[in-house]
Order: structure tokens, then sequence, then C-alpha cells
């Protein structure tokens, strides 16, 4: 099912008419309305009759909608051309077919998204069974086919009954049509209202068993009827069905009236069909009497048709649904089915994003992308690896394109439309990579980067000499262009868009400083967009901070639905922190056996932990690539680029590589210790299984960390035993690490030991930290701790703690 988009508008309450009419009222206003009536009595009598008015129209659209009900079910039933039986009884005689015009002028009134919303809770509670089907299924072996049974009281889901599958009801057929944006109602509390049907306790099964006159069961035997009644149990409400009983002949059924004769198919298809109605439609079958004169023939009704035109038609619907079954997505398929030349983006980005092979809009594009191009503030929330970039790159294309040609075009300096704000350098590189491939053929529109780790002096001719309408920078490097006046702030001032990629990472404390300068010195008139797979209750809270108070927040993913995909498999492995470094390889090495185009991502917690593995699988002579924060800019370029190109690769990476950077086809993605929370797993976790790929996560942590499960309880996480060391790969790890230098172990064990103590849980208890910490300096062969400095001890709160030796 199309994912839940939860949209929320806050601040869009407004109060009704009467109460800002009589607040407006209360200190002066009449006292007393016609009718000698006061004012409460007033506005009273004309709630009531806008509250009349409503219910009316609301009955007239579900009238009209039943009635499109029943004209699918008697057309299913009718034209179903497996049944050979059927269809020769068919030539026999042109039963009352509806008509196309009647289901197309239906069709075209009630058949939309949203019908469902025109049900209120008058109509009864809304039923879903176990099976999803509406219908709660009983006893096959009795009936022999899958009877149904609507449990104790009785109600019955019409919605389910012509919505989509084929539920075998006995020989009658019962379609399940919510593929097609049919909305459903339960019938539970619909009460009878029919003059024409005689009322009665009982319901016969022969009567939903013979709903077609020219169906095989019509002229059936007892058996088959008996066998129905399981069904009809189900449908049976007091009240609601007729207590016509049917007379079983070979060639016809009759009536107890006094309809008999050549016309009795016809008749009894007619009272059945009212009957169906009955059943179908409570109270609202007083339409059909309304619609159905007696006096009127049936054929005046329903002129015959040609059984060849009924086929034809028939026929062309069938590939009509068949075109709708194969253009609908799969339900875990990151793709919605929208197109995006169905979308108002302009011709020139549909012609590059064709060239791109890219037809279809993801889910997250197609929640988001029509609210965004509207131009309205949005926090959005999809699953990694969905295309959230794309969904934000679109629409800052067309405000570019929009802002150009307003005519507001002339400018004393070249205008920035739409500022990109995301958390690391390689991810505004990608994202501006995608931008520009966007604009492929869109002559004079340019996207940059700012982002550190390159010369400003450089940024600032780049800036100049070429254009950018469409900036995306890291938050750091942008503020030092804005406090260094380098004309930047005033290109901002024009600004209409402001996008926040990984936003809950941007608005955490750790950034959130720079961001709100960053705010200051944007214009207060301005569409803001948030982005993120992950988006905890404080992030919205601080949203606001970007956006309107009236803004939209699009969930792509659902209250209460697993964040990460289905389709990757999460382990976990407790071992003890020591084994961590022979363990990785191990796993390392048991995937690449098991995976001849393997890609790997190992995250380790700091940059120089990051190091030291590295250095250690480098020496075990592993095919791995490295990148920190504590690397060259130009290195991480060229790692980043070219682990995106290849395959048969690990990548040993920090943080810096966790968020946002798509790196395609990444079979395994191993976490080694603790992330810094939840959202960090999910998130490093997503760097495999993207655009609906499958892949493999793997948690490695000591006996100590175990409580960060918690957290991650939600999440199909399985525990798994911590392998069998291989003897041989064990002495290659103690070979290689005894080679590594001391000094890559000694800034391993500093970085390791900040990073614990600056998690909550571990760094409060620092003599317990201090002892984890050397078991970890055992583990990477260090003999003892390398002392900190004194300040970096004070700093830490480890001044004084036993185990930590501080230098003199
Ligand atoms: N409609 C589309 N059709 C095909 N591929 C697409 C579509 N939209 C995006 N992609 C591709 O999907 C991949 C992942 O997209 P992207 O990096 O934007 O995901 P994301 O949701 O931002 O992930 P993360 O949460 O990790 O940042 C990219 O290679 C992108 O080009």
């Amino acid at each position: 099912m199309y994912s839940l988009i939860l949209r929320e508008r806050s601040g869009s309450f407004t109060g009704s008419l009467w109460s800002r009419i009589f607040s407006r009222n209360m200190g002066g206003g009449p006292r007393t309305f016609p009718g000698g009536l006061n004012k409460w009595q007033w506005k009273r009598m004309h709630e009531k009759k806008a509250r009349e008015k409503e219910n009316k129209l609301l009955d007239q659209e579900k009238q009209l909608y039943e009635a499109r009900i029943r004209t699918e079910i008697r057309a299913k039933m009718w034209g179903n051309p497996d049944s050979g039986e059927k269809t020769a009884k068919s030539k026999q005689s042109h039963g009352p077919m509806s008509p196309k015009e009647h289901i197309k002028t239906l069709a075209d009134r009630f058949m939309k998204a949203g019908a469902e919303d025109l049900w209120n809770e008058n109509d009864g509670p809304m039923k879903e069974s176990d099976d999803g089907s509406g219908l709660s299924r009983r006893d096959n072996g009795r009936s022999g086919s899958n009877s149904i049974d609507s449990s104790s009281n009785s109600s019955i889901d019409v919605r389910k009954l012509v919505s989509g599958t084929c539920y075998s009801m006995g020989n009658s057929r019962v379609f399940d049509r919510s593929r097609r944006g049919f909305s459903s109602m339960s019938r539970g509390r619909f009460k009878r209202n029919e003059s024409s049907c005689d009322e009665g306790d009982d319901f016969d099964a022969k009567k939903l068993d013979t709903l077609s006159p020219f169906s095989p069961k019509f002229a059936g035997t007892k058996e088959k009827v008996k066998s129905s009644k399981n069904v009809v149990g189900v449908i049976r409400n007091k009240g609601l069905f007729g207590r016509r009983k049917f007379r079983k002949n070979d060639s016809s059924t009759e009536e107890d009236s006094e309809e008999e004769g050549e016309e009795g198919k016809m008749n009894v298809w007619l009272d059945l069909r009212k009957m169906g109605s009955s059943a179908a439609l409570g109270n609202h079958d007083i339409k059909l009497t309304k619609r159905v004169n007696r006096n009127v023939t049936d054929e005046e009704l329903y002129p015959p048709l040609d059984i060849n035109t009924v086929r034809e038609d028939l026929s062309k619907r069938k590939s009509v649904d068949n075109v709708i079954e194969e253009n609908r997505e799969p339900h875990d398929s990151i793709y919605s089915g929208k197109r995006f030349d169905e979308s108002s983006i302009s011709p020139l980005t549909l012609k590059a994003l064709s060239a791109s092979g890219i037809v279809k809009m993801t889910r997250v594009q197609d929640a988001t992308l029509s609210e965004c191009l509207d131009g309205k503030d949005a926090l959005v929330k999809a699953k990694t690896g969905t295309g959230k970039s794309m969904a934000f790159l679109l629409p800052a294309i067309e405000t570019v394109l929009k802002a150009m040609n307003s005519g507001n075009g002339v400018h004393k300096v070249a205008p920035i439309f739409a500022l990109i704000l995301c958390p690391t350098r390689e991810l505004a590189s990608q994202i501006a990579a995608e931008g520009k491939a966007l604009l492929k053929y869109h002559d004079g529109i340019g996207v940059q980067t700012l982002i550190g780790g390159t010369r400003f002096k450089l940024d600032q001719q780049r800036l100049e000499s070429e254009p950018c309408q469409i900036l995306i920078a890291t938050p750091g490097r942008l503020l030092d262009h804005i406090e260094n006046k380098s004309g930047l702030t005033s290109r901002l001032m024009a600004l209409k868009l402001f996008i926040v990629d990984e936003a809950d990472l941007l608005l955490d404390l750790g950034f959130r400083r720079d961001v709100e300068k960053i705010i200051d010195c944007l214009p207060r008139q301005r569409q803001s967009l948030l982005f993120s797979a992950t988006i905890p209750k404080e992030v919205r809270r601080v949203s606001q901070l970007v956006l309107k108070r009236d803004h939209s927040y699009i969930d792509t993913i659902g209250l209460g639905c697993v964040e990460t995909h289905d389709k990757v498999k999460q382990s976990c492995i407790v071992a003890p922190h020591e084994s961590h470094f022979h363990l990785v390889p191990h796993l390392l090495k048991e995937h690449i056996n098991n995976t001849p185009d393997y890609k790997i991502i190992v995250f380790c917690s700091t940059g120089m932990v990051t190091s030291l593995m590295y250095t250690l699988l480098r020496e075990m002579k592993l095919s791995v690539r490295e990148i920190h924060a504590r690397k060259p800019q130009l290195h991480r370029t060229r790692v980043s680029d070219e682990f995106k190109e290849s395959k048969r690769l690990i990548l040993v990476t920090s943080d810096v590589s966790a968020r946002g950077m798509n790196y395609p086809d990444v079979t395994l993605v191993i976490q080694v210790g603790i992330p810094s929370d939840r959202e960090q797993y999910i998130h490093r976790l997503g760097r495999t299984g993207r655009e609906g790929k499958g892949g493999e996560g793997l948690l490695l942590i000591a006996p100590w960390e175990r409580y960060f499960l918690d957290e991650l309880k939600d999440l199909p996480l399985e525990p798994i035993p911590v392998p069998d060391l291989d003897s041989r790969v064990k002495l290659q790890v103690d070979q290689s690490m005894a080679k590594i230098d001391t000094s890559i172990k000694e800034a391993a064990y500093h970085a390791w030991l900040g990073y614990y103590n600056s998690v909550r849980e571990t760094g409060r208890d620092k003599t317990t930290l201090a002892e984890l910490a050397n078991r970890f300096c055992h583990s990477i062969g260090l003999e003892k701790p390398p002392a900190l400095f004194r300040r970096t001890a004070v700093k830490m709160g480890l001044k004084g703690i036993s185990g930590i030796p501080i230098r003199k």
C-alpha cells in the first residue's frame, strides 16, 4: 500500500464563522432575532440547518457511489468470461446489463481517490479482518470453499465486497476493487428502508447464490445452496434482506409473488438485483425504488445490448485494468508509479531526467513535489536512498526558473535563488553533481558548492566568474563567507528557497548555532524545506527555527513503521571489545567469499580508530580505502569518487560518510562499536539497500554496549552468535597489528577514550571507562595506555582517575 503520508498543518485552525460573528457580537449586536429567538437559539438553528444540508449532500453522494458499486458487481458477474456456462446462458437472453455510459457517468462523478472521506461514523465502524480482506474467513472445510463469516455481529464490510481480489463465495464471486481507489463502507449499521422489498428476519441462502439468473448456481442443487449458507450467514443482517423464497426450476426461478412465466428470469433478476442492492445499500435503496419503477419495462430501463458489444466493452475494461496493474508498483517498491512527465516540472528538466533514464517518481518525490512546487514549507521524512536529493533539487530548479522569468531579473549582484545546506563536504559535492545533471539542458543556470577544505579565495573567484543560482554549502564554510563579507550576503538577499538536507543533524546542538546565524542572513520571505530519513521529536520542535508555522509535515515512512528497509538484513554480534579487531577481518573475509561483487563499508567510532582499522586491513592485503575528517579533502574526494565507481572494495570510514552518501550497490555495512545514537545507526545502515535494492547490516558491539540495543528494539535486528575465529585469520591479525606504527595506535586509544567519554552512558562512570579503555589498549597491541595531556584530562574529567596516565 502506498506508504502513509501524514500531513499536519500547525496553526491552520480556523474558528467557525459563527463563533467569529458572535465573538464580534458579544459586545453589541442585536439581542433578538426573527421569530423572537435569542442569538444562541438563532445560532443553533442555523447550525442545525447547515448540518442537515451537509448530510443531505452526503447522502446523495453515497447513493451515486453505491449505484456505481452495484453496477460494478453486476458487470463483473455478468461478464466473467471464465464461466463458459454463463456465457452460454447469456447468449440465450440479454440480461439487464449496465450500459457503459451509466458506469462512465458515475465513474466521472464519483470514482475518485478520497471517496472514503464521504463516509462518516454514522455508516458504522470500518471492519478489517485478519487477512485484510475485510471478511473474516472460517471453516474452509465445511463449505468446501473459502467460507466467510462476519463473526458475531453479522455485519459485513461492503467496501470489501466490491473491492479487488476475487473471493470465492460459493459460486458467487466478490471482487475487491480497492486497487482502483474504491472506497468501501461498513454496512453494519445500515437500516433497511426499501418499500419494494419484503422485510424479513431471514435471508435465504439461495438469494445470494442466484444473484445472476444466468449463473449455474441459479438452478443449483440443494447441496450447493447448503454450502452457500455459510456464506450467507455472514451477510444475514436482521431487517436488511427480504424474506423472499425461491422455487427452483430447471430453467428459471420464480418468486412467490405473482411474477411468473416468460419474464420470470428477468423479473427475478430485477428483484434479486434490488435485493442485492438492499443488501449492499441499506437505507439508500430508497433511490433504487424511485429509479426502478415497476411500471416501466426493463427494456426501457436497460435496453438490451448486443452481447458482442458487451464483450468488447468488457475486454476494453480489462485491458485498462491490465495497464493499471502493470503500472502498479509492488508494495515494497520505492517508486510510486507516477511519472515525472505527469508533473509540472519544466520540459528541459524532464529531458535531463529521461537522458539519465529516470522516468518514474519515487514515493517521496511523488509525495512532496506538488507541495514543494506550490511554494509551501515542508518537513519531509523518507527512508534512506529513496531519492530525497532529487525531491528537493527539482523544486530548487523550478524556483530558479520562476525567479529568472518573473521579471525580478534585474539585480545589482548576481542573485542566489536556492541555498542547500548539508553536513558534509562529500554530500555537498554529490548533491551538486546531481543538480548539474538535472540542469544539463538549462543554459545559464549554475550550481556551485561552498565546502571546507578548499581555498577561500578560489571559492570567491568561482562564485564571481561562474553562474550560481543554486548554492550548496556546508554550514562552516558558508558562515566563513558570510562573516568575511565576501559579497555573498547581498547575493543571498534574493533567496527564494532554503533547503536543509539531513535536517535533524543540522538542527542538532552541534550545528544549530551555525544554522541560526545563517538563517539570520536570509530573507524572511522565502520557502524552506527540511529533509531527513530520521526526524526525532526534538527536531520537529526546533524545525520552527527554519519553517513557517503552517508548514506541512510529510512522512512517507508512517507512524509506527520501521525506518529501515525490509530488504536489508540486520544482525548484531555482541563480543568483547578485545576481539573486535580480530572479528572484523574474519567477517569481511566471510562476506567476500560469499559475495563475488562485494562492496563493504566499515564504520568506526572516530577518525583515528578508522585510521587504525584501515591500516590493519591494508596490512592484511585486503582491498581497502579510508575516509575520515583527518584526511585532506583531495584524498577524501578521490576515494569517495573511486568507491562510487568500483566493486570489490572496502571503505573504512567515520561518520563523515554516514549521511547522504550514495555509494551504489554496497553489499554490507559493518558498524564497529555503538553509533552516537539511533538515528546515526539508521543513516549508516542506509548506505546499503539504496534505490530499493537489498543489503546487509552488522552491528558489532561489546557486552557493556548492549544497553544501546534498547534504542533499536523496534528494528528487525537479529542477534547472531559470535563466530568461531579462523586461527589463520587470528594469526594474520596479530602479525599485522604488530607491524602498525605505535603512534597510530596511541592516537586511536586517545580518540576511543574521547568518544566513549562523550557517550552519556559510558562517560558517567570514569573508573569503568578507564578500565575499558585499558582493555582496548591491550587489544590493539599497546602495552600500557599512552598518557593524556593534563589539560585534556581535566577537560574530559579524567584527571585523577586510576588507569589514566597524565603527561608530566
Ligand atoms: N525517481 C528516480 N528514479 C530512479 N533513480 C532515482 C530517482 N530518484 C533518485 N534516484 C537515485 O536514487 C539514488 C539515491 O538517491 P538519494 O541519494 O537522493 O537518496 P536519499 O533519500 O537522499 O538518501 P539518504 O537518506 O541516504 O540521504 C541516487 O542514485 C539517485 O540518483
